[in-house]
C-alpha cells in the first residue's frame, strides 16, 4: 500500500495548531512552570536507560494533544506498520526501507519478493562476525605474515559518516586495532592518512553501496597503488575487503570474493551503519558489542513501533520539532551531546536528518507551501557553550535544542563528570529562565554599580530566556544505548517525512551536482571549452591557467 498523500496543511489539527500557536506565542515557560508545579513530571518520559525531558518546550496540554491529532490525521501509524512491513515506501526509487530488519530478531522471518530477507541479514551477520574475529586475533595476517594493527574505512556518506561516528563514540570499548576513515576526495585527506600507515600490517575495506561513487573509487584506486608499491598484485586479496550491493564491480577491483560482504538496495546509505557497513565497527570493538549496539536499535524500534504516542519518544521529538518549524518559524535545530565520544553525531544527524527531509516536493509530485526538513547542527557541551551559545541565548533566532547527557562517566572520574553535568543542566534551565531586568540590576547594584552607568549595561545583560529544549539524560554510553539513541532520530526523521507528506528516503538533489562534475573532467579530458554560465567559464579558466 502506497503512503497517503495528505497535505499537512488541510488537516484540522493543523489549523487549530496554528491558532493555538497565535494564542500561546507570547507565553513565557518560566510562568508555564511556576503556573503548573507538576509539569516536569507530565511532561517527561522514562524508557530503558532513557530519561527524557521535554518539559523546558513552549507547549501546553492542548499543544500535545493537536499536535497527535496532526499525526493522526496524516495516518501515521498505518505508514508506522508499512514501514516495519516492508513495503515499497521509497517510492521514487520503487523500494522497501528495512534498515529496521538489519537489527530485528533474525529467528523471525520477513519476506520481501518472495526472500526471506532476514535469513540473509542472519548470514551477513555471522560472515561479518567470523571475518572481524579473525583480524582482531591476529589469525588473519597481513602479506608478510604480521597481525593487522590498523583498519582504514575507504568511503563517503553514508558509507563513512556512520562507522566513523559509531567508532569514535565507542572509543572506550575498542580494541587493539587503530581505526582510520578516507572519505574526501581531496588528495590531502588520503595522503595525511597513507602517512601513518605500515603497508604490511594495514588492511582496508572499501565501502559502497552502489560501487560507482567517484570519491570512493579514487580513493580506493591511490591506496591501492600505494599497496603495491610495498605488495603484490596477490596481495590485495589479504588486505582488501569490499561492502556493495553491486558485487560486478568488486570482482573488478580484485577483491577476495570470500572478503566480499553484500548489503541490500533496501537499505539507504544514510541509514546502513547496521549492516556491513558497519564492518570497521565490528573490528573496531568486536563482534559481540556490535550485536549489543543492534540490540538497542532493535529495542527502540519495539518502542517506537508499539508504543502510543503520548508515550513514544520519538514521535514526542518529532512533532516539537514540526511546532518549531512549521509554526515558530525555527528554521535550525542544535543537538549538543555533552560527551566528547559523540562529537561526530551532529555531522552524522546532518546526513541522516538533511538528506531524508530536505525535500520541496510532495508526495504528490507538487511543491510543498510550508517549511519541511530541519538544519541540524551542532558541537558538544562544553565546548559549544564558548563557541555558539551566546547566539541561542542572546541571538535574534530561535534555535530549539536537544541537550544529550549521561549520568555515568566512562572513566569514572566525577570531577570532571560534575563539572561537565553541572553545565549540561544549567545551561538548559539558563536558556528556559532567562535573566530579567530586575535581576540584572539587583546583581549590577551588589557589585556597587548605581545611576547611569548601571541603566546602561542594564539591556546588554538580560537574558530574554523561553528557549526550547530536550533533555535526553541516559545512563551510560554503551553499544547498547549509543543503538537506541541513533535509531530514535531514524525515527523521528520518518514521522516528520510522513507529516510533511514528503519522500525520505531518496536523495535525488545530490545527483545534480555529481553529474556537473562529470562533465567538467570529461572537458578537461578533451581540451574542450563546455558550455556553462560566464561566472562558472571565468572560474574554470583561471584554474585552468
Ligand atoms: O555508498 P555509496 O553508494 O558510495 O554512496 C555514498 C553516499 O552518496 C549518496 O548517495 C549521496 O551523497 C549518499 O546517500 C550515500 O550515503
Amino acid at each position: 500500500m502506497p503512503l497517503p498523500k495528505i497535505d499537512p496543511t488541510g488537516t484540522k489539527a493543523w489549523k487549530q495548531l496554528r491558532e493555538h500557536h497565535e494564542r500561546t506565542k507570547n507565553q513565557h515557560l518560566k510562568d508555564l512552570f511556576l503556573q503548573d508545579p507538576d509539569r516536569a513530571g507530565r511532561y517527561s518520559l522514562n524508557w530503558e536507560d532513557f530519561f527524557l525531558d521535554y518539559s523546558k518546550n513552549r507547549i501546553d496540554n492542548r499543544t500535545l494533544e493537536l499536535l497527535f491529532e496532526l499525526a493522526g490525521e496524516c495516518n501515521l501509524e498505518a505508514a508506522i506498520q508499512a514501514y516495519f512491513g516492508g513495503e515499497t515506501i521509497n517510492q521514487t526509487e520503487g523500494r522497501a526501507v528495512l534498515h529496521t530488519a538489519l537489527r530485528a530478531d533474525t529467528s523471525g522471518s520477513l519476506s520481501l519478493e518472495g526472500v526471506d530477507i532476514l535469513e540473509e541479514v542472519a548470514g551477513v551477520k555471522k560472515q561479518i562476525s567470523a571475518f572481524a574475529n579473525s583480524i582482531i586475533s591476529g589469525e588473519k595476517r597481513g602479506f608478510t605474515g604480521k597481525a593487522f594493527t590498523d583498519v582504514v574505512n575507504i568511503g563517503i556518506g553514508g558509507s563513512d559518516l556512520g562507522p566513523v561516528m559509531v567508532t569514535e563514540a565507542l572509543a572506550y570499548y575498542s580494541n587493539h586495532l587503530n581505526l582510520h576513515f578516507v572519505s574526501n576526495v581531496d588528495g590531502d585527506h588520503v595522503q595525511e592518512v597513507l602517512k601513518k600507515l605500515d603497508p604490511e600490517t594495514t588492511f582496508f575495506v572499501v565501502v559502497s553501496k552502489s560501487f560507482t561513487t567517484q570519491e570512493t573509487l579514487a580513493n580506493a584506486l591511490t591506496i591501492k597503488e600505494w599497496f603495491l608499491t610495498h605488495a603484490a598484485q596477490k596481495d590485495i586479496a589479504s588486505h582488501f575487503a569490499a561492502v556493495s550491493t553491486n558485487l560486478k564491480q568488486i570482482e573488478s577491483f580484485g577483491i577476495s570474493p570470500d572478503h566480499v560482504f553484500p548489503m541490500w538496495d533496501w537499505v539507504g546509505g544514510r541509514f546502513s551503519l547496521w549492516s556491513a557497513v558497519g564492518l570497521s565497527i565490528a573490528l573496531a570493538i568486536g563482534p559481540e558489542r556490535f550485536e549489543d549496539l543492534l540490540t538497542g536499535a532493535r529495542e527502540m524500534d519495539a518502542h517506537f513501533r508499539d508504543t502510543p504516542m503520548q508515550q513514544n519518544i520519538p514521535v514526542i521529538l518529532a512533532l516539537l520539532s514540526i511546532w518549531y518549524n512549521n509554526f515558530y518559524g525555527a528554521e535550525t535545530e542544535a543537538v549538543i551531546p555533552y560527551t566528547q565520544y559523540l562529537h561526530r553525531l551532529p555531522a552524522y544527524l546532518q546526513q541522516g536528518i538533511m538528506e531524508s527531509n530536505g525535500k520541496y516536493v510532495n508526495r504528490a509530485g507538487k511543491p510543498v507551501d510550508y517549511q519541511t526538513g530541519t538544519i541540524i547542527w551542532g558541537e558538544p557541551g562544553t565546548n559549544s557553550q564558548h563557541a555558539f551559545f551566546q547566539l541561542i541565548h542572546q541571538g535574534t533566532k530561535l534555535i530549539p535544542a536537544d541537550f544529550i547527557g549521561f549520568k555515568q562517566s566512562l572513566h569514572g572520574s566525577t570531577d570532571h563528570h560534575e563539572k561537565l553535568m553541572a553545565n549540561f543542566f544549567a545551561q538548559t534551565e539558563a536558556l528556559m529562565q532567562g535573566k530579567d531586568q530586575h535581576q540584572v540590576r539587583a546583581e549590577l547594584q551588589a557589585k556597587g554599580l548605581q545611576g547611569e552607568a548601571l541603566e546602561q549595561l542594564v539591556p546588554f545583560k538580560v537574558f530574554e530566556g523561553n528557549k526550547p529544549t530536550n533533555t535526553l539524560l541516559i545512563d551510560k554510553l554503551t553499544p547498547k544505548t549509543l543503538g537506541a539513541l541513533v535509531a530514535l532520530y531514524e525515527h523521528k526523521i520518518f514521522v516528520q517525512g510522513i507529516i510533511w507528506n514528503i519522500f525520505s528516503y531518496d536523495q535525488w538533489g545530490v545527483e545534480l551536482g555529481k553529474e556537473l562534475a562529470g562533465s567538467i573532467l570529461r572537458e578537461w579530458a578533451d581540451s574542450q571549452v563546455g558550455n556553462h554560465d560566464s561566472s562558472t567559464m571565468r572560474l574554470l579558466q583561471i584554474f585552468k591557467g
